[in-house]
């Protein structure tokens, strides 16, 4: 039987490929995220760099602490939880220095997200082309016109058939799939360098979550998006990151290059996780090795 260490002070880390050295959108250094109304500190110790045009993937069991990593490099905490230590660095700057008006700015033209269940995050009563031109509108100032034009082309870019009827459609009438993928243009509308995609395809059957994560890798590819993958499925980051970090209980328990990861796992709680999976055939999401045949 497996046994899963307690002793996780130090994660498993591997060394990242080698390659020429671009300064990263977001760094992650050793930060610590503490709850102040329960007094206890909820996640131990995340780091990693995120460069332009790759990917961090962060799995683990529920409650592991991957939300709220991500919500503190977003500056949206819950209101008693803080970063207590470490540091998060956005294009080289401290966010522990923000103000309220510059993480306004920072919102949705350097650094966006994603989450489950799209349809929490769109006005009901709006047509969906209206809420993209709004931040359109808002983030970028684009004129009324200018704004429904580029509202457009960013549904077509995510791949949505028909832009202009979608455009004029409500929520209500779009399936999850879709909604996600508006999701998706209003997250890029103000062309972010950083996108944080938080289960962003848990609540999607099977081939729509593969078409969002194909999407997901064709902007990444076409604009030099990075990104930060949330999941609770290793499929998920096997087909999609280069970096993946392996959480639970708030620590991360082991770190380094998908692949590597993924082939040898060093903990007991990462070769769980992929025992888990073998059942769905995690092998058909792994690239096939350098050299194989
Ligand atoms: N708003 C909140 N109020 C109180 N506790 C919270 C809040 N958000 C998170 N927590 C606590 O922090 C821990 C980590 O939560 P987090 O949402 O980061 O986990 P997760 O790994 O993203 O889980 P899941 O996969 O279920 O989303 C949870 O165990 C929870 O107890």
């Amino acid at each position: 039987m497996t046994t899963l260490s307690q002793d996780a002070a130090r994660p498993e880390t591997r060394p990242a490929a080698t390659g020429p050295t671009v300064p990263p959108v977001l760094s992650v250094r050793d930060a610590h995220i503490h709850d102040r109304a329960g007094d206890r500190e909820i996640v131990h110790g995340v780091s990693f760099d995120l460069t332009p045009g790759k990917t961090v993937g962060i799995v683990g069991e529920s409650g592991s602490g991957k939300t709220l990593t991500c919500r503190a490099t977003l500056g949206i905490l819950p209101p008693h939880f803080e970063v207590s230590a470490g540091s998060i660095e956005i294009d080289g700057t401290d966010i522990a220095t923000l103000t309220p008006q510059q993480w306004t700015r920072l919102r949705g033209s350097t650094i966006s997200a994603v989450f489950q269940d799209p349809a929490s995050y769109l006005n009901p009563s709006l047509r969906v082309g209206a809420q993209i031109a709004e931040v359109l509108r808002v983030k970028t100032g684009l004129k009324r016109r200018e704004a429904r034009l580029r509202a457009l082309e960013l549904l077509a870019a995510v791949h949505l058939r028909d832009p202009e009827l979608v455009y004029g459609q409500y929520p209500f009438e779009l399936s999850g799939g879709m909604l996600q993928r508006v999701l998706i243009a209003a997250a890029i509308a103000a062309g972010p360098r950083i996108l944080i995609a938080d289960e962003a395809t848990t609540a999607l059957d099977v081939t729509v979550q593969a078409e969002i994560l194909d999407l997901l890798a064709d902007l990444r590819e076409s604009t030099g998006l990075a990104l930060v993958v949330v999941s609770h499925d290793l499929a998920v980051v096997a087909q999609l990151c280069d970096e993946v970090l392996v959480m639970r209980q708030g620590e991360v328990v082991e770190q380094g290059p998908t692949r590597t990861v993924l082939d040898s796992p060093r903990h007991p709680y990462t070769r769980l996780l992929i025992d888990e999976h073998e059942s769905y055939g995690l092998d058909k999401f792994l690239a096939p090795k350098e050299g194989a045949a």
